[in-house]
């Protein structure tokens, strides 16, 4: 079964096959199946505790798959270490934003370690601080930023080592509205130049105007995939979402 899947894997960037993680007796993922292909844009949805942020960090490396595989571009990435994981080109967002705060907003975008000289480096650092709208806070404190500011920080320095897969944890928790819809339009440019994306969100508003795909998972496995349409009105789902509330 594993040589019939691996065979395909070459055309997705990313697909996990069989994944299991269990807590004690939690089985967080259960068997998860999902594939994603080079430069979509594609939500992860489902009810609280389905296992959507164990899926992240068994892809990241952050955790160890109890079963099943994950493959990146057709090569086995199980068991890989989260920096690991990071240098083949996959970079991560968290639910909760995590830079610095006692650092400046450009000391943390130098901290991930670049494979280019210092010039280059800070060219990249300027470009992405303004296409991100940060370089008019560029020499405040982390900690000093927004919310949403926090979350733009946190993607741009992902963006610093141009992965080609970036999955983002609920990049609309914790952002006001007005910056919400210039973050949207920020990921779809990234995604535009090719980036493919996996995003986690509970705002429907967000995944429906963001991804031309979504994959719905409940009690660890995947329960559907379709447009956005598709899922909204299929009874599984509805069912899933009030099985799980
Ligand atoms: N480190 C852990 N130790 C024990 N149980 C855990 C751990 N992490 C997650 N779980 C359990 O695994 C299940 C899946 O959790 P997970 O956080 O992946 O769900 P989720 O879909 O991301 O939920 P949410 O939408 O609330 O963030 C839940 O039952 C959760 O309690």
């Amino acid at each position: 079964m594993a040589g019939h899947t691996s065979s395909t894997n070459e055309n997705q960037i990313l697909s996990t096959d069989g994944l299991k993680k269990s807590f004690g007796g939690v089985m967080a993922v259960d068997g998860l199946d999902i594939s994603i292909e080079p430069g979509e844009l594609v939500g992860l949805i489902g009810p609280n505790g389905s296992g959507k942020t164990t899926t992240l960090n068994l892809i990241t490396g952050f955790l160890s798959p109890s079963d099943g595989e994950i493959s990146l571009d057709g090569k086995d990435i199980t068991n890989k270490k989260p920096y690991e994981v990071s240098t083949l080109g996959v970079g991560r967002t968290f639910q909760i934003s995590k830079p610095f705060g006692r650092l400046t907003v450009v000391e943390n975008m130098m901290v991930p370690n670049v494979s280019v000289g210092p010039e280059e480096r800070d060219e990249r650092i300027w470009e992405l601080l303004e296409e991100l709208h940060l370089d008019h806070v560029a020499e405040n404190r982390a900690d000093e930023l927004s919310g949403g500011q926090k979350k733009l920080l946190e993607l741009a320095r992902v963006l610093m080592l141009e992965p080609e897969l970036i999955l983002l944890d609920e990049p609309a928790a914790g952002v006001n509205p007005a910056l919400m819809d210039e973050i949207i339009d920020d990921i779809k440019r990234i995604n535009n130049r090719g980036t493919a994306i996996l995003v986690i969100e509970h705002d429907m508003s967000v995944i429906s105007a963001l991804c031309e795909r979504v994959i719905v998972m409940n009690a660890g496995r995947q329960v559907m995939s379709g447009t956005f349409e598709e899922v909204q009105a299929d009874d599984q789902v509805r069912e899933a979402y009030l099985g799980g509330t």
